[in-house]
């Protein structure tokens, strides 16, 4: 059972990769997007960037998600921006997140895995120039970015970069998840020896 968080800024490909690799993968899928108060909404159709306050209680309910999936034994994929290390706490380790210590936190991080979609601005700005039919302003991306702290060590995290077509970023997802697979499985059997 695996859970995936599939993040970035606005405009990465969060949905499009994360849906074609649930579809391929026969997984749950999820779209962040889908579950922020209609507040949230308006506000970044409006051109105004989310603020902590209004993000906490979107990630918190995220977390019920993925725990209520993982209480099931069921894989699932969420894409969702997840921009700050704080964010990426809350959504592994609920709102206490937001309190804690980062060293109390750091031996859940493995519980969840985040592919981060990383690439310019330039070539992002280039496609939600012409993505129609989406709330979120494009003149968000700058301050997407300004908010966007990059998963690093300890957390859990692969980087795949977005320039490329849709299925290759997809096969590579997979070739990483199944080196992680072989990697886990090779340290539980030297553990047990
Ligand atoms: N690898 C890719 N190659 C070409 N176009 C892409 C690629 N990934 C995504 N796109 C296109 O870029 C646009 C943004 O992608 P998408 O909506 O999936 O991003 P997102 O990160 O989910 O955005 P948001 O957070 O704003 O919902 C879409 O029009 C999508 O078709
Ligand atoms: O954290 C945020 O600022 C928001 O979650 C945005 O990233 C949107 O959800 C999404 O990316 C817009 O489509």
């Amino acid at each position: 059972m695996v859970l995936l968080v599939v993040m970035g800024v606005s405009g990465s490909g969060k949905s499009t990769v994360g849906s074609h690799l649930a579809t391929k993968l026969g997984w749950k899928f999820y779209d962040a997007d889908d579950y922020h108060p209609t507040e949230n909404t308006k506000k970044m159709a409006q051109g105004i960037p989310l603020n902590d306050q209004d993000r906490i209680p979107w990630l918190c309910k995220l977390h019920d998600i993925l725990m209520r999936e993982e209480s099931a034994g069921q894989s699932v994929i969420l894409a969702c921006s997840a921009l700050k290390k704080m964010y990426r706490r809350i959504l592994v380790s609920g709102g206490d997140a937001v309190y804690s210590k980062s060293d109390q936190l750091d031996s859940a991080t493995g519980k969840v895995l985040f592919i981060h979609l990383d690439g310019s601005m330039e070539l992002i700005a280039s496609r939600l120039e012409k993505r129609r039919g989406h709330f979120m302003a494009p003149e968000l991306l700058q301050s997407q970015f300004n908010t966007l702290e990059p998963p690093s060590a300890p957390e859990n995290f692969i980087t795949v970069s977005l320039e490329k077509p849709v299925s290759e970023i997809v096969s590579e997802i997979e070739k990483s998840l199944h080196l992680e697979k072989c990697f886990s499985r090779a340290v539980s059997e030297l553990d047990a020896h």
